[in-house]
């Protein structure tokens, strides 16, 4: 089946290249992609280079060879987008969103058809084939395109299937996700700084330290406070720096986080609606 689906990406960023560079010569030939963007001829080109996907400057012939459509320009940009190409779509094809917070029913409206629409919430950890995905169906979708969204992103990493009022929350927890890692990352670097670490070692012991634990939580399959506390020896150097660490409320602060960049999705859908109303 995958052999003679050709599928168009409308937009070339970030996630289109994760989810490029996962798929490409696994589930699709690089010739089975066709990649276009707003404008950037020169990002077209080193996608092309890099991972041999055809790329098209003109949209509307993208969408017409398409079987899989990939929405992956950014929320504020669909409408733009997809109105003027509305005519080259039909029912037959398949539309796959990527975007944050905008809904099955705001993209079906924008193409003015009944074409079936799944909404996908992946990772940037796409490229490497560990990103973790939710699926929801909007109102004209099958099971049969399902399978073909789960057979895409199973290529890429983990998947789930939500109800779609779901993905504001997945968007804000593992859609972000990644970005709160990078950003403790960068925390532990700056202090391995500040304490007088060489750079390079620095570097390769956090590393060690954050895919060491991710693996403790993955095989152990204790609870986190069951593995932190095995860290913490009493009036120990982990008690000492937890403390500070509750000091600063570093929880309540994950916990605002997560729960802001999943109202940040909804309002990025509602000011979608509001325009296309
Ligand atoms: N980055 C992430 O971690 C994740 C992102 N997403 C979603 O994926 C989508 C893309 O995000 P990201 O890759 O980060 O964004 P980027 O800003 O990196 O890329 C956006 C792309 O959209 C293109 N674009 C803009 N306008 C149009 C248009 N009218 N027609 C066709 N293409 C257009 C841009 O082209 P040009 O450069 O020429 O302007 C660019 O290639 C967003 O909706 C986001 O919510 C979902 C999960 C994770
Ligand atoms: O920041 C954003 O809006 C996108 C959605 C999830 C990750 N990046």
């Amino acid at each position: 089946m995958s052999k003679e689906t050709t599928i168009t990406f409308l937009g070339a960023g970030s996630m289109a290249e994760a989810l490029i560079s996962g798929v490409a010569k696994t589930l699709y030939e690089p010739s089975q992609m066709i990649v276009t963007n707003r404008s950037n001829v020169e990002r077209l080109h080193y996608l092309q280079q890099t991972y041999g996907v055809r790329t098209e400057t003109n949209k509307e012939k993208a969408v017409k060879e398409a079987d899989i459509i990939v929405l992956a320009m950014k929320p504020k940009d669909v409408a733009e987008s997809l109105t003027p190409i509305a005519h080259a779509f039909c029912e037959q094809q398949l539309i796959i969103s990527l975007l944050a917070g905008v809904t099955t029913d705001t993209i079906t409206s924008l193409i003015g058809k009944q074409i079936p629409v799944i909404r996908a919430m992946p990772n940037t950890s796409a490229a490497i084939r560990k990103s973790a995905t939710a699926l929801s169906s909007g109102r004209y979708a099958t099971e049969a395109d399902l399978a073909v969204a789960k057979t895409l992103f199973e290529t890429v990493g983990i998947v789930t299937v939500v109800e779609e009022q779901h993905l504001h929350a997945v968007t804000g927890l593992s859609g972000s996700g990644p970005a709160y890692v990078y950003y403790l990352v960068e925390a532990m670097e700056k202090a391995a700084d500040e304490i007088g670490l060489e750079r390079d070692i620095a570097k390769e012991l956090i590393l060690q330290t954050i895919i060491g634990a991710a693996h403790m939580l993955k095989t152990t399959n204790k609870h986190p406070s069951v593995l932190r506390k095995e860290v913490t020896s009493p009036g120990g150097t982990t008690e000492a720096g937890i403390g500070v660490l509750e000091r600063y409320r570093y929880q309540e602060a994950m916990v605002a986080c997560i729960k802001r960049a999943t109202e940040r999705s909804k309002e990025l859908g509602e000011a979608l609606l509001s325009s296309v109303q």
